[in-house]
């Protein structure tokens, strides 16, 4: 059990005190100084190291550079207590290791499913975030990353594209009079610099999802922002006036399918990227064309792109002992093979188990299995790769993941915190250090599909990125089932979802200032870097008892570009998904994450969440009764979206104040006129015109009384068990995967056709 620093529950000692004449100097410890450090540079990528999966000299490296930077941001404290993982000695040799990655994993979200249909694109994706990955798990040493973004991404026309396709290697994708690139910092590449010690010296790289796209013209984020208090002026709805039907609803999702065949050419998925040769994938691994019959879905551009991703996945690196056939050996499944991409499986182990015990195997024991598991086991398949003339690219590359990685019984278990829907999480106490961290193992689906992307993302996104409101992924270590992989996480007592259902009372003003300012802090770092979370949710918000919060499960995050790409609308957990994902935009921004901060601004100020919707139809009735049913004027281009076909309950007015007024009487959360302000262009309907992080860590909320608390008087809590984090889940909203999944059950053949096509 972890206790708080001030050995235990203070409860809500500092609650109930936001008159002004109760806030003291303290509570405003969360002072401007401070505030401004971890704002104006003191979280800089400049002083960055990343290191990950090393050995531990490259770890005692990395600890110390973290501590450098800790006090050159000085803004936290967080490191000043963290025990340095790193500086265990001896031990076990490094592993040398690999394991199988499923390539034609989708993100979750993504509609598709067995399909395959997002293959060529994706995974052109996905050799990249391989790269990455590879990159960031073989004890690098990142060179700092820069802030790149300085003007709002967000570009909403999408019949602009001219796409050609390169025909012949299925991946090539031409796009032409395109703006350029977003510069995307967080994708590194290996250079040839070795540097001393035997960490790797990389450079970032262009974004691994836009090489092919040039910037447009810039949206001035100041421009976009005006005019915010417009969306929820209760204004009448242009949406017809008829009561809300489900079945009208269903009518309109099967329509929406049907329509989808006729969207604009350029735009058109199915078109673009799986119809044809002729046609393009210009478009982004990630959007689904549920109309295309599945066989159709399967047929494009998975040999050449096996070929590449094996090719640059499985060389050996120089010297490192060759494990015969392993390099080939892919899983036997007929499943896997039609989704082609396999890169390696190691062995036949079931590792979808959870069990933390499972890992505790004897490693050369399996190194022997696996060994003997991949002779002789070439498919045709891959005799074709092999036979492909393209070269790999680059073909020197290093690429063994895993080397270097520690090994899970290094650490000891303590309990699982809790099992989300891409991972298991334990309590585990590192046995040279003592230090107690969280292990989130890497969940399995089947184990002959690889190694999960979305956890390729989320390992890649949290080992390069570092800020005090990101959990901070330490290292990367293995099971002995040498592809069971977990993430070595700084440990945090709580989660806001769990830690809310077990307070008495909502957290006081000062209390949510404290949490949202660091969570708009960790926000702006991600979308100033090209990184929507999209699954921002309480559950999502750590806290630990130095008051400090962080955002963790990346799961479904990806990066982004400017011009938008489609991608899918099925993001985002319902409760906290934003009214553009819910009818059915396939190009959307940073603003939904913003939204889903307002929705956990009002749930931290309530203690209860904001809509809490059972399907997407309730989640949209829900929002349009409490803010007033949005229309074309102050949602421009609101009535083209898929989703306004549907005959909504005209709900004319913005309840909102009710919920959150000036003064209760009644035990509703209170908030200032300020503060609701902030909500409010939080919880703006038009995306454009909704308050972006940077301008509302500048809001006036934040600068009156009572003024954010210092996380150094932020209570403490006793640390939340593991049965009780496990029990909330079953009230959790549902996941957007298991929505996906619901659906792809559902609609068999044809993927996830999602309710909007
Ligand atoms: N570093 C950590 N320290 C303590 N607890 C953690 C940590 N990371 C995650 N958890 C706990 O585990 C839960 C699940 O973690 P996470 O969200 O990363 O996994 P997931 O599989 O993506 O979950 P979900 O399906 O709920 O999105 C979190 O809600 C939190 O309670």
């Amino acid at each position: 059990m972890a206790a708080g620093r001030h050995g235990g529950f203070r409860d809500n000692e500092f609650r109930g005190r936001e008159s002004g004449i109760e806030v003291s100097r303290r509570e405003s410890a969360y002072s401007k100084e401070e505030y401004g450090r971890s704002r104006n540079g003191g979280n800089s990528f400049n002083d960055r190291r990343v290191q990950a999966c090393a050995v531990r000299d490259k770890g005692r490296v990395r600890q110390k550079d973290l501590k450098e930077r800790d006090v050159v941001n000085g803004g936290y404290r967080s490191s000043s207590s963290r025990s340095d993982s790193g500086s265990g000695g001896g031990g076990h040799e490094p592993q040398q290791c690999g394991f199988s990655v499923r390539a034609v994993d989708r993100e979750p979200g993504e509609l598709s499913s067995e399909s395959g249909s997002d293959d060529a694109i994706e995974s052109e994706s996905l050799i990249k975030d391989i790269e990455a990955f590879e990159t960031v798990v073989n004890g690098i040493r990142a060179s700092p990353l820069v802030k790149k973004r300085k003007f709002s991404p967000i570009v909403w026309d999408r019949d602009d594209r001219e796409v050609s396709n390169s025909s012949t290697s299925g991946i090539n994708t031409t796009v032409s009079a395109l703006p350029l690139p977003p510069p995307l910092p967080k994708v590194y590449r290996q250079s040839p610099n070795v540097v001393p010690g035997g960490g790797i010296q990389i450079s970032p790289i262009e974004d691994s999802e836009t090489n092919d796209l040039q910037l447009s013209s810039p949206v001035d984020p100041s421009v976009a922002f005006s005019g915010a208090q417009d969306s929820l002026s209760g204004s009448p709805s242009g949406l017809s006036s008829s009561p809300i039907k489900e079945q009208q609803w269903e009518v309109y999702q099967e329509a929406e399918q049907l329509e989808d065949d006729d969207y604009v050419p350029t735009r058109n998925i199915s078109s673009s990227r799986w119809a044809a040769e002729n046609n393009s994938p210009m478009d982004e691994g990630e959007i689904v064309e549920e109309q295309m019959p599945k066989r159709k879905k399967k047929m494009m551009h998975i040999e050449p792109l096996d070929a590449e991703v094996r090719s640059k996945s499985i060389t050996p690196e120089a010297g490192e002992p060759k494990r015969e056939g392993s390099g080939e050996a892919r899983a036997r499944s007929s499943e896997s093979d039609e989704r082609g991409v396999h890169i390696r499986s190691l062995s036949g182990d079931d590792c979808t188990g959870t069990d933390f015990e499972k890992d505790y195997m004897d490693i050369d024991e399996e190194r022997n299995n696996t060994s003997l598991s991949h002779s002789g086991t070439d498919t045709e398949e891959e005799t074709d790769s092999h036979a492909n003339p393209e070269p790999p690219s680059p073909p020197q590359r290093s690429i063994n993941m895993i080397q270097g990685c520690r090994i899970v019984d290094e650490f000891e278990r303590l309990n699982k915190i809790d099992e989300g829907t891409y991972g298991v999480v334990y309590r585990a106490k590192d046995k040279k250090t003592g230090e107690i961290v969280a292990l989130k193992k890497v969940k399995m689906e089947k184990e002959r599909e690889g190694f999960p992307l979305t956890s390729l993302r989320e390992i890649n996104i949290l080992l390069s990125f570092h800020h005090p409101s990101i959990v901070d992924v330490k290292e990367v270590v293995v099971g002995s089932s040498l592809d069971s992989i977990f993430m070595v996480m700084e440990y945090m007592e709580h989660d806001l979802k769990g830690l809310m259902e077990s307070m008495k009372q909502p957290f006081s003003q000062s209390e949510v200032k404290c949490l949202m300012l660091q969570l708009l802090e960790g926000v702006k770092y991600l979308h100033d870097n090209w990184v929507l979370h999209r699954d921002m949710k309480t559950s999502n918000l750590l806290l630990n008892n130095r008051g400090e919060l962080k955002i963790c499960d990346f799961g479904l995050s990806r990066q982004y570009g400017s011009p938008l790409k489609p991608y899918t609308h099925l993001v985002v957990t319902l409760w906290y998904r934003a009214p553009e994902l819910l009818l059915g935009a396939k190009q959307y921004s940073t603003a939904i994450d913003m939204w889903s901060l307002g929705c956990i601004m009002a749930e931290l100020l309530a203690k209860e969440p904001l809509f809490n919707g059972k399907t997407e139809f309730d989640q949209l009735d829900k929002i349009f009764r409490t803010l007033g049913a949005p229309n074309e004027t102050i949602w421009p281009g609101f009535s083209k979206l898929p989703g306004v076909k549907v005959n909504f309950v005209k709900h004319q007015y913005n309840m909102l104040r009710k919920k959150f007024p000036a003064t209760s009487f009644t035990g509703s959360p209170v908030l200032s006129d300020a503060g609701f302000d902030l909500l409010s262009k939080l919880l703006t309907y038009d995306p454009e015109k909704r308050i972006t992080a940077e301008a509302a860590l500048d809001h006036e909320w934040f600068k009156e009384v009572p003024l954010p608390k210092s996380k150094d008087f932020m209570p403490t809590f006793p640390a939340q068990h593991a049965q009780e984090r496990r029990l909330r889940r079953i009230m959790k909203s549902p996941d957007p995967l298991e929505e996906q999944r619901k659906k792809e059950l559902q609609q068999g053949d044809f993927g996830a056709s999602g309710l909007f096509g």
